[in-house]
């Protein structure tokens, strides 16, 4: 579908692509602010109308700047895309939090409408709505930045962002203007313009990190190397395929991005660029540092983004985004990350046999390697960090399947009454919905929650229990493919504050396993946005 403007002056004919021609809209609300806090420095603690929500700002001194900062000091902004809501951290270059907030996203549901392309899109997501998540990402983004306090925006030097691994963006490279001219002789004259004044808007529902395209398994098989980390349903390569196969317009002006590399693109303006973390499961091969000839090979290898290292300064912040939040015009915008990867850096594990196991809404790991190891028959992939690997996948299983069973309040209080020396004899596998990734990677495996005990600390007991065992398949598998040996496991992620868990996951997988000292991934996009910042800094 495209409108069509008639412009008297050139009697032309402007024919563009108009990207509502899929959703109608209906808002529930935006974007719900958690928690949010400032460095304590002298702070005013205030809770909000909103209930429950603590504000604590750093005091600000008579000029209004926030006290305790060294004239010139610069700060970093990181923010954490996760898979329940986003957070961000603002930190110093010793790496002090100075504030930071989180929100959940809003949930804008899409009625979509009846069309032929629709039809079709109706079969693949097998329901009549979806959830507009490129609008709830936005308006989340938007609000964070807003969450920032007034009195240290100028200070901030650099922005970076981690998103979820594999999330995938089809959007809008430009706008294609047809434009038809009358000639004298009565002949009418099309010409294409292509106006590379990019729109970014996308062109398709964002195919979420656990999404399976089974339809184009096959054919990724066929292009890959055996085993290769792009051989999964839920690969990103796999989800452009399929995307590939049921469009039949837009082809030309389409571009692939992931979750991150489109929420930095509204900061930074520049479409088209994404980091080698992200890549990783479009095909990107970060150790040769481009995308391989059986990839570059392929037709729509034409809507791959550049790649380069997280924390690489892409460009300076939109001017009119300095403006309105007055942010500073020298505030660059960095290539990201995904969010374990972010988790990672955040522990400030720097030596191989160190591991993050991110429990989280899923259960990500990571362990750094001194080699590469990738075996997709077990949804094992390294990823690149600087000279090192970082070993690992991520399983479905974690924090979404407590989530459905208890509140946080309840695995608190639950959690108090487990004795973690003491071994469950239930047997779970907990998962939200069926299939599975990593340390199994079975599209068909079936959650497994029963029997239910009549107690439910005997329940959470169990399901921490499972959850552990699943853990420590991980890292044993990780060592039986010739990984370094993992030594030490420190933790991010929601679950981390959950002591009697940590307990659990000690005897389980018999090594020491703690809290990392900062637990949120917004942290490590933090100390991202801090190294793309050094080249403005010298
Ligand atoms: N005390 C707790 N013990 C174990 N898990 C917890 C606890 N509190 C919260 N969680 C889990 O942490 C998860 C949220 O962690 P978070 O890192 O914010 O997830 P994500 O970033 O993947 O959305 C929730 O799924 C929740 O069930
Ligand atoms: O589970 C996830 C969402 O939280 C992601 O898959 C997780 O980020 C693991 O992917 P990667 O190892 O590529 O970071």
């Amino acid at each position: 579908m495209a409108a069509l403007v008639h412009h008297p002056a050139f009697s032309s004919l402007f024919l563009y692509p108009s990207s509502a021609k899929y959703w109608h809209c209906c808002i529930e609300g935006g974007p719900r602010r958690l928690a949010a806090r400032t460095k304590p420095r002298n702070s005013v603690i205030s809770r909000t109308q909103a209930g429950g929500v603590i504000m604590a700002f750093a005091s600000a001194n008579d000029n209004g700047k926030e006290s305790g900062f060294q004239k010139g000091e610069r700060l970093y902004l990181g923010m954490d895309f996760g898979t329940s809501g986003a957070r961000y951290a603002l930190i110093d270059k010793q790496g002090t939090i100075h504030s930071e907030a989180k929100r959940e996203y809003p949930r804008f549901m899409v009625t979509l409408l009846s069309s032929p392309e629709m039809d079709i899109l109706k079969t693949f997501l097998k329901r009549e709505e979806s959830v507009d998540w490129a609008r709830s990402w936005r308006e989340t983004l938007f609000s964070l930045l807003n969450d920032v306090p007034v009195h240290v925006r100028s200070l901030v030097a650099s922005i970076s962002i981690d998103g979820t691994s594999a999330t995938t963006m089809i959007v809008d490279r430009w706008m294609s203007i047809l434009r038809l001219f009358t000639c004298p002789s009565g002949l009418y004259l099309f010409i294409l313009i292509l106006d590379n004044s990019s729109t970014g808007e996308p062109l398709w529902r964002p195919f979420l990190y656990n999404e399976s395209c089974p339809d184009a398994l096959p054919m990724v098989k066929a292009i890959a190397p055996e085993n290769h980390t792009v051989c999964s349903e839920t690969s990103t390569l796999c989800k452009l395929v399929s995307w590939w196969n049921i469009e039949d317009s837009n082809k030309e002006s389409a571009l692939l991005l992931h979750q991150a590399d489109w929420l930095l693109w509204l900061l930074h303006g520049k479409l088209g660029v994404s980091d080698y973390n992200n890549a990783l499961k479009v095909g990107y091969d970060p150790e040769l540092e481009a995308y391989p000839p059986w990839l570059i090979s392929q037709p729509y290898s034409q809507l791959l983004p550049c790649v380069t290292a997280p924390g690489t300064s892409i460009g300076y912040l939109k001017e009119e985004i300095s403006k309105q939040f007055g942010f500073p015009n020298d505030c660059s915008v960095c290539t990201g990350t995904t969010d374990s990867i972010a988790a990672f850096l955040a522990a400030r594990a720097t030596q191989p046999g160190k591991a993050v196991t991110s429990l989280g809404s899923t259960l990500a790991i990571k362990l750094l390697s001194t080699n590469r190891i990738e075996d997709a028959r077990f949804g094992v992939y390294s990823h690149r960090l600087d000279d090192k690997w970082l070993v690992g996948g991520a399983s479905n299983t974690g924090g979404a399947v407590l989530k459905q069973l208890f509140t946080d309040e309840q695995l608190e209080k639950l959690s108090e009454q487990i004795n973690p020396m003491q071994a469950s004899p239930l047997d779970y596998y907990p998962l939200k919905a069926v299939g599975e990734r990593f340390p199994v990677a079975d599209p068909k495996m079936v959650p497994r929650l029963h029997p239910r005990p009549e107690s439910d600390v005997e329940f959470l007991h169990g399901m921490l229990e499972s959850i552990a065992r699943i853990e420590g398949k991980a890292y044993s598998l990780l060592k039986d493919l010739g990984a370094t040996q993992v030594e030490e496991v420190f933790t991010a992620g929601g679950g981390a504050k959950n002591e009697k868990w940590t307990k659990i996951r000690e005897r389980v997988l018999g090594l020491p396993v703690s809290s990392a000292t900062q637990t949120e991934a917004a942290y490590g996009a933090a100390l991202l946005a801090l190294k793309g910042a050094q080249p403005n800094m010298s």
